[in-house]
């Protein structure tokens, strides 16, 4: 029945192709997978953050999780002033240091080959030792401890709501320019970080190209957190039909004085675009399974993924909108 439905729309729409039937009608998710957020109490004590870091992510994995996410900066308080003192160089086959220099490289891999899971290490502030720039980096670990990518948050935070927040984070750090997409034996990840989520086309990417799953280590603030938060996950979700994932650090208590409020409210939202699990502002671990029938089905249902009319908008980039006939 769904079959002769595609072949009549193939007949009507040639932008309808064999190619984008077949991707409504298979699952980009292999097999069922475990996919744990952590909502991580961090502090201004770098040693302090990775202890803390290790011992949720040993608690996930104990737990059955098989892909497991930290939140945005979870080594350092988030802010401007900090980043130049939190940031680490990373390590690549041509370029290494001690490991005195790398501490939070060096647990993330340590994690994810103790654990024998995907560790997708939120972010750090990175220093790049040859041009001296700074750059708020992800970096993603196979359950060998093998680094699988290396993603700089391609939209910096810049902005400025009169009497609620401003923040800046071009003052101190510069942009990456690629795309993520990460492999795994369950399928591809398509990887954000925090701001990354409000540019559609990251995720829309990404979910052509074949991922189950958008993540976004986040940290957003207690005046666009609930405004947006929750709205632009499910809003991925719906535009992509695939799981999102959006991992906050927990909320600052009163005690610890001044500083960025993150908003928390860590959440796991079902390619249908509905929340099916979330915590508040404290530490915790948010999980869900993950199942391939979900994003096949909700394709089936509203198959969006093989309608799109690319004809229309391909040079989206470049298009100038139509103006109307003046005077
Ligand atoms: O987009 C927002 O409202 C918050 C973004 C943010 O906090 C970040 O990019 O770190």
């Amino acid at each position: 029945m769904f079959r002769r439905a595609i072949s009549s729309l193939a007949s009507i729409s040639p932008f309808f192709s064999a190619a984008s039937t077949k991707s409504i009608m298979t699952s980009p998710l292999k097999r069922p997978v475990k996919l744990a957020l952590i909502q991580l109490a961090t502090g201004s004590d770098k040693d302090v953050n990775l202890k803390r870091a290790s011992e949720k992510v040993a608690e996930a994995a104990k737990n059955g999780a098989n892909i497991v996410v930290l939140p945005e900066c979870f080594n350092s308080p988030y802010g401007t002033e900090h980043f130049p003192n939190y940031a680490e160089p990373i390590p690549t086959p041509t370029r290494t240091f001690p490991t005195s220099e790398t501490p939070s490289y060096t647990t993330l891999s340590t994690l994810a080959s103790t654990h024998k899971i995907y560790l997708i290490g939120g972010s750090i502030p990175e220093l790049d030792p040859e041009t001296s720039e700074l750059y708020n980096t992800s970096l993603t670990f196979s359950p060998t401890g093998t680094l699988l990518a290396t993603h700089r948050k391609i939209h910096l935070f810049d902005i400025d709501i009169p009497g609620k927040i401003k923040f800046i984070e071009s003052d101190v750090l510069s942009p990456g320019s690629t795309p993520t997409l990460i492999g795994t034996e369950y399928g591809s990840i398509g990887l954000g970080v925090c701001y990354d989520i409000r540019f559609p086309e990251l995720a829309m990417i990404a979910a052509r190209k074949g991922a189950f799953l958008m993540l976004y280590p986040g940290a957003f603030n207690m005046t666009t957190g609930p405004l947006h938060w929750e709205l632009l996950a499910r809003a991925r979700a719906a535009d992509n039909q695939v799981y999102v994932g959006v991992c906050s650090p927990a909320r600052r208590k009163e005690e610890d004085g001044e500083g960025y409020t993150a908003w928390g409210h860590s959440m796991v939202v079902d390619p249908n675009a509905e929340v099916v699990v979330a915590t508040e502002e404290k530490e915790g671990i948010v999980e869900w399974e993950l199942k391939p029938e979900m994003i096949s089905d909700v394709r089936k249902g509203i198959p969006i993924t093989g309608q799109r009319r690319f004809d229309v908008y391909a040079d989206v980039a470049v298009a100038e909108p139509t103006r109307g006939v003046e005077g």
